[in-house]
């Protein structure tokens, strides 16, 4: 039995016995066949497991999920989502939550692996271990578990199970019955669902997960930290979100800000705090080698509602210069209105290749203002890229604070700054989307 799925060819529908030995990018892992590279979703290196082969049009590698475990790894878990567990066919298991079958611990592990193969590949960056710690044990606390929260019936700190975070859940309906549900892994098969793990409370109690809802195409669920949780719907064919545009109250900590309920906000309801407390000590860590200059033309490029040009001002004081750069208009006004107590705080709605090409045509004095100064920057998961990356370079600020999630295009884009002379002087990583195969990373390079 075991010898003829071993010996299958790798063609659609065919099962095959693979024996996982990494983690790529995407939170599969890796296994070989026949000197062919398998990318197997739902296992854990380590393991031995029957895979259905799904995609193997190309040469170099094929893909496959995993249906039965033969030797299972000591992390493997009971899926969090029973919809997701490998118990259903691989078509029918809910999406959004690839990583719910493994220990927290080994999650967070896989991260580093998945970080540090990323900057050694792409960045060129190698991870070292430090004093008596073996490489392992420094990798594994690259990646910082979220804090706790503190539970408002016991006081106490809530456990570390990584469910019930998500503020924001979109769902989809199903075009012919009506149903509404996650899709399902790698596919735009809408899965229906009892609960949403991830998601919290105040999701889950208004999620239409029973409901038939034809004519509509999405349900946004939106869970602020000001207001109550409301649903935002797409009807079919319309590219609007109802109620999109509607103001929301988010807090961070006790500083307020304006957000709409369709504009981005970090989704884990720990992120915004996680994120803000790390740049404004990235920022004073800067601050503190006097590489810092609050009246330089400092900027927060992709940069939402503020919430990063705050956590600036937050380190080197109201007086602060600073301009948030932002494509989506209602989220510069938001911006705008976020950091009104900065006299030196600008909101500009812009694509950021613009606004970086008009400022590199600025004069003289402009420009030297700008080289001395820091840059932060969150880009969507594609990274700043190659153009943006040249254009930062030739700005040449003195600092440039990176907030990533996506590690691939972190490392492709921290190659291009360190090759232009930026040295990787600090390099943290968060778990703020547990039981999933994403976390963000924060870089910070300075200018030689
Ligand atoms: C990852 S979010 C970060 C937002 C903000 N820093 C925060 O933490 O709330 C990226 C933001 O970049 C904006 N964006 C995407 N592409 C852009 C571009 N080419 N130029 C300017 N802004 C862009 C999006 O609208 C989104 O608000």
């Amino acid at each position: 039995m075991t010898a003829l799925h071993s010996s299958a060819p790798l063609e659609p529908g065919a099962e095959v016995d693979l024996v996982v030995t990494g983690i790529a990018h995407g939170g599969v892992g890796v296994a070989r066949h026949e000197g062919r590279v398998v990318f197997v979703a739902d296992a854990i290196p380590g393991e031995r497991v029957r895979a259905l082969v799904t995609d193997a049009k190309k040469k170099s590698f094929a893909r496959a999920t995993t249906v039965e475990v033969l030797d299972a790894s000591a992390d493997r878990r009971e899926h969090i989502w029973a919809e997701a567990s490998i118990s259903r066919a691989p078509e029918d298991r809910a999406g959004g939550a690839e990583f719910g079958h493994i220990s927290l611990e080994r999650q967070r592990s896989l991260k580093a692996e998945v970080l540090a193969d990323a900057m050694s590949r792409f960045g060129g960056v190698e991870f070292a271990a430090e004093g008596d710690d073996d490489l392992a044990s420094a990798l594994a606390e690259i990646v910082e578990p979220p804090p706790s929260f503190i539970d408002e019936e016991t006081d106490e700190p809530e456990a570390d199970t990584g469910l019930g975070y998500r503020t924001r859940v979109r769902l989809h309906v199903d075009p012919e019955t009506g149903a509404v549900g996650p899709y399902a892994a790698r596919s735009r098969r809408v899965i229906p669902v009892e609960s949403l793990p991830l998601a919290t409370e105040g999701v889950n109690q208004i999620a239409p997960l029973a409901d038939l809802m034809p004519g509509v195409e999405t349900v946004d669920l939106v869970d602020p930290s000001g207001d109550d949780p409301r649903m935002l719907l797409t009807l079919s064919g319309e590219s609007q979100r109802s109620g999109a545009s509607d103001p929301i109250h988010e807090w961070v900590e006790d500083r307020g800000f304006l957000v709409r309920a369709g504009g981005f906000w970090q989704v884990h309801r720990a992120a915004p705090a996680v994120l803000f407390t790390a740049v404004r000590d990235a920022v004073s860590d800067l601050i503190a080698d006097g590489r810092f200059e609050p009246g330089a033309g400092n900027l927060d490029l992709y940069g939402g509602a503020g919430l990063l040009a705050a956590a600036v001002a937050e380190a080197a004081g109201t007086g602060v210069k600073i301009a948030t750069v932002e494509s989506d208009a209602a989220a510069t006004e938001d911006a705008a209105e976020n950091l009104s107590s900065l006299v030196g705080a600008l909101a500009h709605t812009a694509r950021v290749d613009r606004h970086l090409a008009d400022l590199l045509k600025a004069s003289a004095p402009v420009r030297d203002r700008l080289r001395r100064g820091t840059v932060v920057l969150d880009p969507p998961r594609s990274g700043a890229g190659n153009g943006v990356t040249a254009q930062l370079v030739e700005l040449s600020p003195m600092n440039i604070v990176y907030v990533a999630c996506d590690p691939v295009s972190l490392a492709r884009d921290t190659r291009s700054l360190r090759d232009a002379g930026y040295e990787l002087t600090g390099l943290r990583a968060f778990d703020i989307f547990p039981h999933t195969h994403h976390f963000e990373s924060l870089a910070v390079f300075q200018r030689a």
